[in-house]
């Protein structure tokens, strides 16, 4: 809006016949006062939003992210929580005011002793050697206290009866109110008090969901914060299924991931099993690098039969939708996503690794569109039932059996080229990348269902030593059969090819590094060592906290999950977790693929073996020997690292392809190869010098930005001793005579 001074609107006349000019000695016209004069143009538009809204949105903002407004007043949940916790104080109140009067009476008869008995001045004489002159000083000194102590005492006591018989009862409350409060204080709980920590703590373990600052002394005892150091509680220890969980912060500096690395200690600090204890980072908006997660379970949490799969309930499945694979110990389901990755399951025998894969393997099996190539060199009865409903199927341990399979991964070598080449020729909205969808999986026409091979025992085919001819070369039939399993995990997630392999020999000699390189999930259950856990979890695990020889015998089902992308355990972006897989009887796993055919059946997507069609694959070799480019004559880290004496063969199986990499790692300090070889330190380091790896100082940078001088190798130094190995330039004592 605009407003002006013009006469028109002050009310003043105008001449239209006026000369433009005004005369120079022209009247002034009388001054008009006039309303307030705004100085703005009119606009269309919408209204702009209103103040009110904006303030009390920036209010409420305010209030959510301010440190100085407690958290129960910010949700709902938290105040239900701090009401919980302040009747919890209420009802704990008057035993803890008791135990402090307790604490007080101690602290003050210990006080009025040394008083008494001059301990100052006694100590003082004793250590200057004086004792014997200054004793009848001290002799006296302690009389009179004794003396003033008697008179105190008797007059208290004449104080208080004089109270009594003129005020009564009253009086005796108030006196005994008063010194019990004093007591209290005198015996409260502050850090550093004196003498009063019981010598024989009773037990530890849920404590600390009572008193914060048992939490805080079983980090420090950890070593997982120093001893000035303290936590911040995000959240209060509450219930959480079958146990208690609690969130704190770590001082600054000092990193979530340590906790997780180090749960071991922090178990023996809170005096429970690590089976019991977890430990997440918390990640995402609410979190950050130093905030920790932490779930004590009440007792072994596998100690109960593990649930039946939820996909007895399932009519069908989308094999899209990850698979429900097992539950975390707190109870949380943790499911395994199958399509564009691919799973290895390692183990010892008998504690798993076939009901993990049957797990995986049912939710494709409840889906019609999926095509299954089930290899069991197992031999059992344990994947008997899925023949029903399976595309490719065989069960048996012979080299006939391996030259089957070698045929399948052949055509599916095949198969994956040609899927290449019609995604090329499909529509864009309908392939919008090289993927697979959804619905070009579906579609019968397109031909491209999402093909699952799963192999039991996969050691197997790829240990078989029987020489076959390749492209006009001899080479071993399981060295081949690796490099088209490498080809195929590598090329096949894409085009909808899922490898499914269960091994119970996870060691570096069975699954070549470059197959294991491309798996995308693993599944370690219990192993021998730390070595055959990284080998299926991935380099370095170990160090990371993961090892999967540390999980019990008598835990049958229970592993370490590293997936492939996210599950959907717990805080979401989790590295690994363990977990228990679901328990799927044989009864169960037949009523499944029984469901499997079925569903095939109705869809008409019943193929293959299945549908007793078996034939007999003819196959371009060459063609595919010029697909995959085969490496069968490239020598494999796994044979390098087993022809290596000790302690140097584990220094080269926990670095891997740091190693190899002469761009990468330049120095690796003597104390993170100790610590994540566990080995004694003075007979490592004379090991590895008898092998010319002398430990040399390096200036490394530290976590807090300095830079500190530390022991250690040097990664050029450790190539050139096992190069020297392999050339035979050094001789190697069997270390027996170490000892002596
Ligand atoms: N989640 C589980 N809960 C309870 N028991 C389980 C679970 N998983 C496996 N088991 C039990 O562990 C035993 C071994 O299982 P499985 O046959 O799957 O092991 P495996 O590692 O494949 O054995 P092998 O090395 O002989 O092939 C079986 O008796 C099975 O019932």
């Amino acid at each position: 809006m605009s407003t002006d001074n013009t006469p028109e609107r002050s009310g003043e006349p105008v001449n239209a016949t006026e000369p433009s000019t005004l005369p120079i000695h022209q009247a002034q016209p009388e001054m008009v006062r006039v309303g307030p004069v705004y100085d703005a143009e009119l606009v269309d538009g919408d209204t702009p939003p209103t103040t009110r809204r904006a303030v009390r949105m920036r209010l409420v903002s305010w209030w959510q992210r301010s440190p100085r407004v407690p958290r129960a007043l910010k949700s709902r949940r938290y105040a239900v929580q701090a009401a919980k916790d302040s009747v919890v104080a209420l009802l704990r109140c008057p035993l803890r005011y008791l135990g402090a009067v307790v604490r007080g009476v101690v602290v003050a008869v210990r006080v009025w002793r040394r008083w008494v008995r001059v301990h100052d001045y006694r100590t003082a004489a004793e250590e200057s050697a004086k004792l014997a002159d200054k004793f009848g000083d001290i002799r006296a000194l302690s009389l009179f206290r004794w003396k003033v102590t008697g008179v105190v005492a008797a007059m208290t006591m004449l104080a208080v009866w004089v109270a009594d018989l003129i005020y009564d009862a009253p009086a005796l409350w108030i006196t005994g109110m008063a010194a019990s409060a004093a007591l209290a204080i005198t015996g409260r709980r502050k850090d550093g008090s004196p003498g009063r920590k019981a010598v024989l703590a009773g037990p530890r373990s849920l404590t600390w969901t009572m008193d914060p600052q048992v939490l805080v002394d079983a980090f420090r005892d950890a070593k997982l914060i120093g001893k000035d150091e303290t936590l911040r509680l995000v959240e209060r220890a509450s219930r959480a299924g079958d146990g208690w969980a609690i969130t704190v912060d770590l001082p600054a500096t000092r990193k979530a991931a340590d906790v997780v690395k180090n749960r071991e200690a922090l178990a023996s600090a809170l005096a429970v099993d690590e089976v019991q204890l977890i430990v997440e980072r918390v990640r995402g908006s609410g979190g950050h690098a130093g905030r920790v997660a932490l779930w004590v379970a009440d007792e072994d949490p596998y100690a109960k039969e593990s649930p039946p799969t939820p996909l007895l309930r399932a009519e069908a499945w989308d094999v899209w939708r990850p698979v429900p694979f097992g539950r975390d110990p707190r109870g949380r389901r943790v499911d395994l996503p199958l399509v564009w990755t691919s799973v290895l399951i390692g183990s010892l025998p008998r504690h798993g690794k076939t009901m993990a894969a049957r797990l995986a393997a049912a939710g494709l099996i409840l889906d019609p569109y999926a095509r299954l190539y089930v290899a069991d060199f197992k031999g059992g009865k344990d994947w008997k039932a899925c023949e029903q409903c399976a595309h490719r199927f065989f069960s048996g341990d012979d080299t006939e059996h391996v030259l089957t399979f070698r045929a399948w991964l052949e055509s599916l070598v095949v198969d994956v080229q040609a899927r290449y080449a019609r995604m090329q020729r499909l529509d864009d909205e309908i392939c919008p990348e090289s993927k697979i969808t959804p619905a070009i999986s579906r579609d019968s026409i397109v031909d491209m269902p999402v093909t699952a091979v799963i192999i039991d025992e996969a050691h197997i085919p790829l240990e078989d030593k029987t020489t076959i001819e390749v492209n006009g070369k001899k080479a071993k039939l399981g060295d081949y059969i690796g490099d088209l399993l490498t080809w195929l995990v590598r090329k096949g997630p894409a085009a909808g090819i899922v490898v499914i392999m269960a091994t119970q020999r996870p060691d570096s000699n069975t699954i070549p590094s470059r197959l294991r390189a491309v798996l995308g999930s693993r599944f370690a259950l219990r192993v021998m060592d730390w070595r055959d856990s990284n080998i299926i979890l991935g380099e370095q695990m170990n160090t990371r906290g993961y090892d999967a020889s540390t999980l019990l015998a008598s835990h049958k089902g229970v592993g370490i999950l590293r997936p492939d992308g996210e599950t959907s355990q717990g805080s979401g972006d989790v590295l690994a977790a363990t977990l228990r897989t679901y328990y799927m009887s044989n009864q169960d796993w037949q009523a499944i693929c029984e469901r499997g055919r079925a569903l095939r059946e109705q869809a008409g997507t019943l193929s293959g073996h299945a549908a007793g069609q078996d034939t007999t694959l003819v196959l371009d070799h060459a063609a595919v020997v010029n697909a995959i480019g085969t490496t069968t004559t490239e020598p494999d880290q796994a044979g390098i690292i087993e022809e290596l004496p000790e302690p140097l063969a584990s220094v080269v199986a926990y670095l891997g392809d740091e190693l190899d990499d002469e761009d990468g790692r330049v120095f690796v300090p003597t104390a993170e190869l100790i610590d994540a070889l566990s080995v004694e330190p003075t007979l490592f380091g004379r090991q590895m010098g008898e092998l010319g790896c002398r430990s040399k100082r390096e200036r490394v940078p530290t976590e807090d930005g300095s830079v500190r001088q530390v022991r250690g190798f040097y990664t050029a130094d450790i190539r050139a001793a096992v190069r020297a190995v392999h050339a035979g330039e050094i001789t190697v004592s069997d270390g027996t005579d170490d000892e002596d």
